[in-house]
């Protein structure tokens, strides 16, 4: 599949500071690209680089083979910018909003069936500031999409949504990617990567911690699989932490939680059976997309000092 989206080595400084610190990656023609980080990872300045809002200070940006500073017009019309809530005047109603931002495209869609597609019909009289969070959202999606972008960058876009506007949106987005659009998505939610993205990059201190599919981001995290159970009786302690591949042990109310790979689930039962204890409502999970990101986003310098 071609790339659509290549950033290579991309840095960006405010004061001294490197807020995005030579990020690279790439995006394919038709994915949900996830980017996923703590707050002030550096994931809104590097999408806004890409959108060409930002000039970088160092590396290169290319949007379907073209500059995003350079080559602004031109970019501007392959890519789609989900407007931010402030730069929407509450009075204007979805139906002036629509045809506003179609007479900033040259060949912009037809706002009607996207209007349709997105359930906003019967509120094309209605003032912005009167919609729910959920209708401001669909709102932001359209006017992304008016102009018939092959890329769309969605930042943040379910935050402040309650869980059913959620699902909803995802399955916008979905419905979104299936015509044909490829998507750039920054998030928070786990739950939200691990649904819709095709591949996330986990950007933490302005750097890729790490960059995989969902199922990959958990399988390379050093706790792939949980195992907790309560022991009939107490088990030592250097036998627990001298487990095989084992990432954490945690007590709690007489409950253990280890987390590592299916060798310490093995060697866990073999160990209790040795010596005779019973493991109470034993659970063995996988781990989520979230137990992976804690883990790749730790302090790694904090724990080594330590
Ligand atoms: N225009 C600016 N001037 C100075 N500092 C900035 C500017 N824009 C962003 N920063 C700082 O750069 C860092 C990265 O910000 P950025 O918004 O890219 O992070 P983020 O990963 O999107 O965070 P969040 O998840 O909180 O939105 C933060 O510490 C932020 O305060």
């Amino acid at each position: 599949m071609p790339s659509v989206i290549e950033v290579t080595e991309l840095r960006k400084s405010y004061g001294g500071r490197a807020v995005v610190d030579g990020v690279s990656f790439t995006v394919e023609e038709g994915e949900i690209f996830g980017i996923l980080g703590p707050n002030g990872a550096g994931k809104t300045t590097t999408v806004e680089c890409v959108e060409g809002l930002r000039v970088p200070d160092g590396g290169r940006i290319r949007v379907a083979g073209l500059d995003p500073v350079a080559d602004h017009d031109e970019v501007a019309r392959i890519l789609g910018a989900q407007l931010q809530q402030s730069e929407l005047q509450a009075k204007l109603t979805v139906r002036e909003a629509l045809e506003l931002y179609s007479a900033f495209y040259p060949n912009p869609a037809d706002w009607r069936p996207l209007a349709e597609r997105l359930g906003l019909t019967p509120k094309l009289g209605t003032r912005f500031g009167k919609l729910s969070g959920g209708q401001q959202q669909r709102l932001f999606i359209a006017l992304a999409l008016i102009g018939s972008p092959r890329v769309v960058v969605l930042d943040e876009l379910t935050t402040g949504l309650d869980p059913r506007a959620r699902r909803d949106t995802w399955q916008l987005i979905e419905d979104v990617r299936a015509s044909g659009v490829t998507v750039l998505l920054v998030t928070h939610f786990m739950e939200e990567a691990q649904r819709l993205c095709d591949r996330i990059a986990v950007i933490d201190k302005g750097r890729v911690a790490a960059l995989d599919t969902p199922a990959g981001l958990i399988r390379r995290s050093a706790g792939a699989t949980v195992v907790s159970f309560t022991p009939s009786a107490p088990l030592d302690e250097r036998e627990l932490t001298g487990l095989p591949a084992l990432a954490s042990v945690e007590h709690r109310d007489g409950r253990i939680t280890l987390t590592g790979t299916d060798e310490t689930v093995d060697a866990v039962i073999s160990l209790l059976a040795r010596h005779h204890i019973t493991a109470h409502q034993l659970r063995v999970t996988d781990a989520t997309l979230d137990d992976a990101f804690l883990d790749l986003t730790r302090d790694h310098t904090e724990e080594a000092a330590a």
